[in-house]
């Protein structure tokens, strides 16, 4: 858990630094017209060396979103010399007098990534930033890291610099609008290990997140809230906006990027957290491992639309029927059969 919590801290540091110096043009769009960064492969690159710096003895096996095939060709040295840098910049505040890293070995760390998981062993899975539309357009994003034991999460790990540290009470106060990581009480950290409860804390700083996170079950749909992707790309709004109304949620919708979300459910922003994305899409296993283990270690339930249980054992992807939900437990169990009611009256 240590380990993983700097592993985050470091990354979230780097990101932070880029997102103050976003500069047009250094973004390019993955064969999936998903937005790559300098700081999604930055902070890969920084999960993988602080890792296996924590843990120098164990075999390591990550699975990540990244892998620098880009980066390797001519139209990429700029960006490959450019993360370079920006992954110097915080080794050397972390490991002062260390040597620098060269272009070689960053492209190297990045590419520890490319595990296939599984239900054997155990791997890390990693999102550097979750969220790369949000973290692009100044509002939420997440460094994202899980452990995989034998298919099973075991530890969970959130990193949300523009989260503010206290509940959002309004939609618009998701910092949506203005990024304002650094300022006082902005950025915050969510931790879970299996069987041990979800934690949540200050991002900034080294300590262990304190604050254990436990959600009280409501029936009370009329003063609940639900929340959902802010891009419209990324989930079907007008599915999730029918459901509301079956269940008598009448709050609009709380929309924010990345598994900010899954932190935001387990300390009780919203009850629910739903996720429609186009027929054909496939969940990849690094957008919910670490979010799953901190919604379910608070007390809360995550399934597909149909109730099953996530299994992230299985690879890269996930396999699922349609969706992803998470809720409070009674909320859930309401969830599922409103789905099932929205989706059979096929208006
Ligand atoms: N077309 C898409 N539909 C659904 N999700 C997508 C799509 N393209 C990218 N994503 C991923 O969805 C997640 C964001 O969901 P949300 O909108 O709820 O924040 C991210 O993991 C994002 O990838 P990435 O990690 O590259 O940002
Ligand atoms: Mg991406
Ligand atoms: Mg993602
Ligand atoms: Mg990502």
């Amino acid at each position: 858990m240590h380990s993983a919590l700097t592993a985050v801290r470091l990354a979230s540091k780097l990101c932070q630094r880029v997102q103050l110096q976003l500069k047009a043009g250094e973004k390019t769009d993955k064969a999936d017209e998903s937005p790559v960064t300098v700081a999604d492969y930055g902070a890969q690159a920084l999960v993988a060396w602080s890792l296996q710096r924590s843990l120098p003895n164990q075999p390591f096996s990550m699975v990540a979103e990244e892998d620098s095939v880009d980066l390797r060709q001519p139209e990429g040295a700029g960006m490959a010399a450019r993360i370079t840098a920006m992954v110097n910049e915080v080794v050397s505040q972390e490991e002062p007098g260390s040597q620098p890293l060269s272009e070689a070995d960053v492209l190297g760390l990045i590419d520890t990534g490319g595990s296939e998981g599984g239900s054997q062993g155990r791997h890390w899975v990693l999102d550097p930033i979750d969220g790369t539309r949000g973290f692009v357009g100044m509002r939420q994003y997440a460094v994202c890291l899980g452990l995989l034991d034998q298919g099973q999460v075991v530890v969970g790990v959130l990193g949300c610099p523009n989260l503010p540290g206290g509940q959002i009470q309004d939609e618009d106060g998701a910092g949506n609008s203005a990024a304002k990581a650094g300022t006082d009480g902005v950025g915050v950290i969510f931790a879970a290990q299996k069987g041990a409860g979800s934690y949540a804390g200050p991002l900034a700083g080294s300590a262990f997140p304190r604050d254990r996170l436990q959600l009280s079950d409501t029936q009370n749909f009329s003063q609940i809230r639900f929340m959902e992707s802010y891009e419209s790309k990324h989930s079907d709004f007008s599915f999730t906006a029918k459901l509301a109304a079956k269940l008598g949620v009448s709050r609009p919708a709380l929309r924010i990027d990345s598994q900010a979300k899954y932190g935001a459910l387990a300390r009780g922003d919203a009850a629910i957290n739903l996720r429609f994305p186009r027929p054909g899409y496939r969940e990849k296993i690094w957008d919910h491992a670490a979010g799953a283990l901190i919604v379910q270690e608070a007390g809360g339930v995550i399934s597909d639309a149909s109730g099953a249980p996530l299994d992230f054992g299985k690879g890269r992807w996930l396999d699922l029927d349609r969706g992803i939900v998470s809720a409070t437990p009674a909320v859930h169990a309401a969830l599922l059969q409103a789905i099932q009611e929205v989706s059979q009256s096929g208006d």
